[in-house]
């Protein structure tokens, strides 16, 4: 006979440390009959989640205590999620031990222990939890984006609930735990988390909520493998990288001054100005008042992309080609597509404050802001699936989650893309006509085939960098499906991240959706390791021999893995210009055509990047504070300049 209450955080088992598990995988039809026993929770976890990665069910018996308990298991998932006390003596057939399979259930002890702490802290799903609580605010989503917004708004004094679909914060800058490695699940470039100026967003975000995190200062921001052999480091140190690129072009030496200084002539102007919401006239007047120079300066710029500016000082192909690059691997698009506040945010941040890791790996920024979020009086429920916003008499009014609770607020921010928010979890209400602009403006752009891989330590050169951008011979595959590889080797700042003598690297390449879709399993898997082994080869050719026969890890995710994990339409990583855009002009800000529904992350302005949707955080706390009478605001002016700005997009 089977019990069990539906899914918890156990008190033995996993938490045991002495533990040493046996674990009894059910058949198929033990496992169908099990979830259809756990009901409807468990059932929209694992088709939400899970997808087609076929979950399966097994119990653990703890040898040190005895403890029976259930374990919900999905292979290449991770970690089991566990059901405990229920007893099933008639499930088991055929035994397996921990560590003797490869794919999901080798490795996963460590990571279950540390999830199963962040969700234990802070919420574990909130079954139970009262759904009739009055709640300033609503956010869809722990992204950092959903999280500054999140944490901001609670400083401010709101009663805030934060619903992650996931089972830990962070979105694409969390972190996911394996044989002993703690892999980042997005890349590791941290702007914006320096101890300097204004635009140091990450660390405000923290300090906000209590919070200060140990890093450790990266020497070179990427070195660059490009065509004919053109290898540039860039250094911390800004006139070292000014140095080692006019050293490939000693005869622009002029024009890369005059690019790079205007880059920082706008990053200066940004960094000289307290950044709140530009939907907020209160404050945008004040800014314009107490700097109009800088603000003038920003006004000037945002309707310009960098490869224009790049034009007029740089002729050299090869170095504007350069440009594109550096463009690329903030934007996914060439410079002449990349907004020049964008460009000069990014070219500069990281000489002025600098590149910075935090010990331990990205996944703790989220952790962090979760846990201050909680730590000032809001709630984040994990586990909770938002499937549709209600929205009443044309206001949004609250969510309801896919095991059909529904929570409401006077206000509701979604984390989730604007073509989720509109396309998906707005059932009942036409697209706005801003939105449709938006989506007419803007396409989705590509997602990632990525890489995580543990490698043996030898097979790196000494001072081999932390982040390398790879191009071997064709500029013309820059923008490229599987054209340039990323890839980050975190462990070479922190080594802590894996086992003793051995490296992280994260390898990922633009890849689109489509490549993907109506693949059988095999065919898929097949796909994957094909791409992968394609990957693989071109690094051992061009930067580290032998890398094949190190590899002791290796797990490999698809634009299907990123859609599924992230719930991001498609995969993508933001949005992306239709055609050449007008700068930033044309990106929306927080406020939606639905009165109480904000957007905040990456298909808002400024858009894709951490430091980015922290902004966007910023903003929208901002202005839904406004909104709900925790900041001034002018009615009047409101009236004025939101349809401006509205307006001044329809420009784009
Ligand atoms: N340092 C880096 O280079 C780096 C690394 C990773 C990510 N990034 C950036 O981070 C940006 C994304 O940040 P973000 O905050 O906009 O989004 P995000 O995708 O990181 O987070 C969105 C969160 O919302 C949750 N969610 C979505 N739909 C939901 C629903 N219906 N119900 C409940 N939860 C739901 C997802 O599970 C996810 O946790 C990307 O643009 C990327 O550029 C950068
Ligand atoms: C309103 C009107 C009309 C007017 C007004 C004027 C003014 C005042 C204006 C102002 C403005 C402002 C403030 C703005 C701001 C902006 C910002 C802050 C921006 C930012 C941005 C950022 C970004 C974009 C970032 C990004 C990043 C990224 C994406 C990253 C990524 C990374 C990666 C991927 C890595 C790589 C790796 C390797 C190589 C390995």
């Amino acid at each position: 006979m089977l019990s069990f209450p539906l899914l918890s955080v156990p008190e033995h088992g996993f938490g045991c440390k002495t533990a040493n598990y046996t674990y009894r995988i059910l058949s198929h039809h033990q496992n169908r009959k099990l979830n259809r026993l756990l009901g409807q929770n468990i059932l929209n976890f694992n088709q939400n989640l899970l997808g087609d990665f076929n979950p399966k069910f097994a119990r653990t018996v703890c040898k040190s205590c005895g403890i029976v308990s259930g374990v919900f298991i999905a292979p290449n998932y991770g970690y089991p999620l566990k059901v405990s006390n229920f007893s099933c003596d008639k499930l088991g057939s055929g035994k397996l031990r921990a560590n003797q399979r490869k794919g999901g259930l080798t490795v996963w002890s460590k990571a279950a222990l540390n999830v199963e702490k962040v969700v234990e802290s802070e919420g574990g799903g909130g079954r139970g939890m009262n759904t009739n609580k009055d709640f300033d605010s609503i956010v869809i989503g722990s992204g950092i984006g959903g999280l500054v917004a999140a944490t901001q708004l609670a400083v401010k004094g709101a009663r805030v609930l934060v619903l992650e679909k996931y089972v830990i914060p962070g979105g694409s800058s969390g972190f996911y735990q394996r044989d002993g490695y703690t892999f980042d699940v997005g890349s590791s470039v941290m702007f914006g988390f320096s101890d300097k100026g204004n635009l140091n967003l990450i660390t405000q975000a923290l300090a906000a909520v209590g919070c200060q995190m140990q890093v450790i200062p990266d020497p070179t921001t990427v070195h660059f493998h490009l065509p004919n052999n053109l290898s540039v480091r860039v250094h911390r140190e800004y006139y070292d990288f000014i140095e080692e690129l006019t050293s490939s072009f000693p005869h622009e030496k002029e024009g890369i001054l005059k690019f790079y200084g205007e880059c920082w002539k706008i990053f200066n102007a940004l960094n000289s100005l307290e950044l709140k919401s530009l939907e907020e006239p209160l404050y945008l007047f004040g800014q314009f008042f107490q700097k109009p120079l800088e603000c003038l300066t920003l006004a000037y710029y945002l309707p310009q992309n960098a490869g224009d500016i790049a034009r007029k000082y740089i002729k050299d192909p090869r170095l504007l080609s350069f440009i594109d690059a550096e463009c690329f691997i903030v934007s996914t698009v060439n410079a002449l597509q990349t907004p020049m506040i964008n460009a000069s945010m990014v070219l500069c941040d990281r000489h002025f404050g600098g590149i910075n890791y935090p010990v331990g790996g990205i996944g703790g920024i989220a952790k962090s802001l979760a846990k201050g979020l909680v730590d000032q009086g809001s709630e984040i429920l994990y586990r909770a699936n938002v499937t549709d916003i209600i929205v009443k008499q044309g206001k949004a009014a609250g969510v309801r989650l896919s095991d059909g609770r529904e929570f409401f607020a006077k206000t509701i921010v979604s984390n989730a893309t604007r073509w989720d928010t509109f396309g998906k979890l707005l059932k009942e209400e036409a697209i706005p006509e801003e939105e449709q602009n938006f989506q007419k403006v803007y396409v989705k752009a590509p997602s990632f085939l990525s890489i995580h891989m543990g490698v043996k330590a030898e097979v790196l050169p000494p001072d081999t960098d932390c982040h390398h951008f790879v191009l071997e011979s064709d500029w013309t595959k820059l923008e490229e499906p599987y054209g340039s590889i990323f890839l980050s080797i975190p462990t070479v700042l922190d080594a802590s991240l894996a086992p003793e003598g051995h490296h992280i690297l994260h390898i990922f390449t633009t890849s689109s959706i489509e490549d993907w879709e109506k693949l059988s399993r095999a065919e898929y898997e097949a796909k994957k390791q094909l791409v992968a082994d394609e990957i693989i080869s071109r690094l051992e050719k061009k930067l580290f021999p032998g890398l094949r026969s190190s590899i002791g890890f290796m797990e490999v995710g698809s634009p299907k893995t990123h859609r599924r994990y992230l719930a991001r339409d498609e995969g993508t990583y933001g949005p992306m210009p239709r055609r050449t855009p007008k700068g930033l002009l044309g990106m929306p800000f927080n406020t939606t055509g639905i009165d109480g529904l904000y957007c905040v992350g990456d298909s808002c302005f400024p858009g894709q990047g951490v430091i980015a949707v922290a902004f966007s955080g910023v903003m929208c706390a901002h202005r839904v504070a406004a909104d709900i009478g925790l900041e001034k605001k002018s009615q009047m002016l409101d009236a004025m300049l939101l349809p401006l700005l509205r307006w001044l997009r329809t420009l784009a």
